[in-house]
């Protein structure tokens, strides 16, 4: 790459780089030079890069190499501590994430591995009771293994977070909306309550559900935001990768610090792939939630109790749309029968049955048996997580198909009785079974 020595985006810049020590570091390839300036609006930005090549490639070449050429003071020499690929791809999501720097790894899960290896035995972890599965096993690992203590609370009140934090909090890690439950919780108040009981604490948005396109949490008061870059910013399940955007330069040296330790940076062939599906973010994620808006209302139309922060129903309806642009292409409803939404699941043609979202295709899911399953049932039941939830991801399909799929999925399962103008939903007691048939729903214990 030949980017110049005093390219806007700071690259080359000479700058001072410590380590978790406090030893001076040689600089880093993506110095942590504001990086945000946009010229133009979001969906513009997502398309518009430089070319970084001496020929004005129009997609970014892939540095398909390990090592570099050269000696001492090069700007690359080794992949797993800088590749152009990945640099250019770190440039283009600070300035979308809003961040003064962008790092990127090889999944979402190594991106929280990389922003909780900051913490140290004794320090305080205040995070959510609804947790993406994966989140929640690596917080317990560190909680039974490193002597640091997690506390989880409903995010949702503002006071059960002001009355975990305290001097000892290093950390609060948030998800908002949360997977799977689709709850809110307020960035910005719990931010600043964060900040109040300890200045230094670190308040970590994982930004997955809704990605840059609709929300930018270090707008809010967020010292890190975090997402698995598998999900919204790919957007065809054809790579795993995960994001890191902060603000803070001596923060963002801890983590490539540990990103170049630790050898968890992106490859250059999946920085091109996600840097190709950033691209298209806008068109998907527009068309996706156009169509979510739609399938959660006709649950919810059909007696469902539906969660989804574009319903007016949703309890927290305001406070998402104060802090988010959008309500995003995930939400979950209950059927009241674990046996029951196990067959809306099974009945489905289109809907794919898979873990994962974000993605152009539309899957369907039951997380307590698939993404929260590592979460132990006991837990579960204290964390008011229904087991009978089922998660729908809306992808690019046509909506018409999406909404005749669901329907038949319904009625074939008995979970809806045919009706002159369509179908309604059963009320809770009454007897659900196939279409024609009537069967009683039993759960197990
Ligand atoms: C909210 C959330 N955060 C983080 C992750 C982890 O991402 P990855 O699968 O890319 O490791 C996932 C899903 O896996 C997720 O749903
Ligand atoms: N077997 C995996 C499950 C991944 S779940 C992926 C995604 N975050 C989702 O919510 O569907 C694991 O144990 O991590």
């Amino acid at each position: 790459m030949s980017a110049p020595r005093d390219a806007p985006n700071g690259i080359g810049k000479a700058m001072k780089h410590l380590d978790l020590d406090g030893h001076d570091l040689p600089p880093s390839p993506t110095p942590s030079t504001p990086t945000n300036g946009r010229k133009y609006a979001l969906a513009t930005e997502l398309v518009y890069t430089e070319s970084n090549d001496q020929f004005n490639s129009s997609s970014t070449p892939i540095y398909q190499s390990a090592t570099f050429k050269g000696g001492p003071g090069q700007e690359y020499d080794y992949t797993r501590s800088g590749n152009p690929t990945r640099t250019h791809l770190e440039r283009h999501l600070a300035k979308i994430m809003n961040a003064n720097r962008a790092l990127v790894v090889s999944s979402g899960m190594g991106a929280l591995d990389v922003i909780t290896r900051i913490l140290k035995p004794g320090d305080e972890v205040v995070t959510g009771d609804d947790l993406y599965g994966g989140t929640n096993r690596l917080l317990t690992y560190l909680k039974n293994n490193n002597d640091i203590k997690v506390h989880h609370v409903d995010t949702t009140k503002l006071a059960s977070v002001k009355a975990a934090v305290n001097d000892k909090t290093t950390m609060v890690l948030l998800e908002t909306p949360t997977n799977p439950l689709i709850k809110i919780v307020d960035i910005a108040g719990i931010a600043a309550a964060a900040h109040e009981a300890n200045p230094k604490a670190i308040v970590a948005v994982d930004n997955t559900m809704l990605s840059p396109y609709l929300q930018n949490p270090l707008d809010l008061g967020a010292d890190v935001v975090y997402e698995s870059g598998t999900k919204y910013l790919s957007g065809h399940h054809d790579v795993m990768a995960g994001v890191i955007g902060i603000n803070d330069a001596s923060l963002g040296e801890k983590f490539f610090f540990m990103i170049n330790s630790t050898g968890c940076g992106l490859a250059p062939f999946d920085s091109w792939l996600l840097l190709r599906g950033i691209k298209t973010l806008a068109v998907r994620i527009e068309k996706q939630q156009t169509s979510s808006q739609a399938v959660a209302e006709f649950l919810e139309n059909h007696g469902f109790k539906v969660r989804y922060p574009g319903l007016k129903s949703h309890p927290q309806y305001a406070l998402h749309w104060s802090q988010a642009r959008g309500a995003g292409a995930v939400l979950s409803f209950e059927t009241g029968s674990v046996a029951l939404s196990e067959r809306i699941v099974e009945s489905t043609n289109l809907w794919g049955i898979s873990v994962s979202f974000g993605c152009v295709n539309s899957l369907i899911s039951m997380p307590c048996r698939m993404s929260h399953a590592s979460i132990d049932p006991a837990t579960r039941k204290e964390r008011e997580l229904p087991e009978d939830i089922i998660r729908l991801c809306v992808g690019i399909e046509d909506l018409n198909d999406l909404i005749d799929d669901l329907s038949q999925a319904l009625v074939r399962a008995g979970a809806v009785r045919l009706t002159e103008g369509g179908f309604e939903a059963l009320s809770s007691g009454e007897t659900r079974g196939e279409s024609g048939k009537t069967t009683q729903v039993v759960d197990e214990p």
